[in-house]
């Protein structure tokens, strides 16, 4: 059997949300729409200050549950000469949707994160994301995102469809290295171990 049919292939869940999805409900205690999210990590790829190359992505609270976020292609992320790649690109929409899980308060990981890339990014050009959560169904939170060059009212270059899967804190625990779960927690922004690792508040 290929691959592309057989039982490594993925796990093939829709990412339409099932009938009995429920709408998302941001938490009330979510920041206010138009703050400024900052790192969940300082060593996040896609977020993290401490990341000398990551894409320092700076994400917003928007309205209901939703965020806007920003991130400046720089040569590090080249792909082709002088265009972003579009494993950066990917992970520009993987990180703005995931923030979304902060203003649910619900920690989760990417399951599935299908992207479609419609025009080239170039080096220099900031990227302006925009990203909603459509829906949560037991464990499983869907959203959509779409990123535009220029401006928020720009044309569209990216967009991704993800379902992120709800974990305890023993997700990471078990899984990561115990050096950088023990500094993560140590870290004294209590704001960002609690967005790193707070299950279910
Ligand atoms: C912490 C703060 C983060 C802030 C922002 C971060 C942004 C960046 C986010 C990331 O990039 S996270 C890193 C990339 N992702 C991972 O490393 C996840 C690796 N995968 C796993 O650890 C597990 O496969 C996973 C936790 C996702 C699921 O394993 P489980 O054993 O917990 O799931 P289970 O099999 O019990 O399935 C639970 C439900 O989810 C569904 N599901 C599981 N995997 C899925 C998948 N891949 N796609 C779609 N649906 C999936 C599954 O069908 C089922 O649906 P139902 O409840 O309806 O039966």
């Amino acid at each position: 059997m290929s691959a592309a049919t057989g039982s490594d292939s993925g796990v093939g869940a829709a990412l339409t949300p099932p009938p009995d999805v429920a709408s998302p409900v941001r938490h009330p205690d979510a920041p206010a729409p138009g703050t400024l999210l900052g790192a969940h990590y300082d060593q996040c790829f896609g977020c993290g200050e401490g990341q000398l190359h990551g894409l320092h992505l700076e994400a917003r609270a928007g309205e209901g549950v939703t965020v806007t976020a920003e991130f400046t292609v720089r040569p590090a992320h080249q792909g082709a000469p002088g265009l972003a790649h579009g494993g950066v690109l990917a992970l520009a929409l993987d990180e703005t949707l995931g923030s979304l899980n902060w203003l649910l308060r619900v920690i989760a990981v990417t399951g599935r994160l299908e992207t479609d890339f419609v025009r080239p990014v170039p080096v220099g050009a900031t990227l302006h994301l925009e990203a909603r959560c459509t829906g949560v169904a037991g464990r499983k939170i869907y959203g959509s995102a779409v990123g535009r060059i220029g401006g928020s009212d720009g044309p569209v270059a990216v967009r991704a469809d993800s379902v992120f899967i709800e974990v305890k804190l023993e997700h990471f625990t078990k899984n990561g290295r115990p050096q950088e779960i023990k500094a993560a927690l140590a870290d004294p922004d209590q704001v960002k171990v609690a967005r790193a690792f707070e299950v279910n508040p």
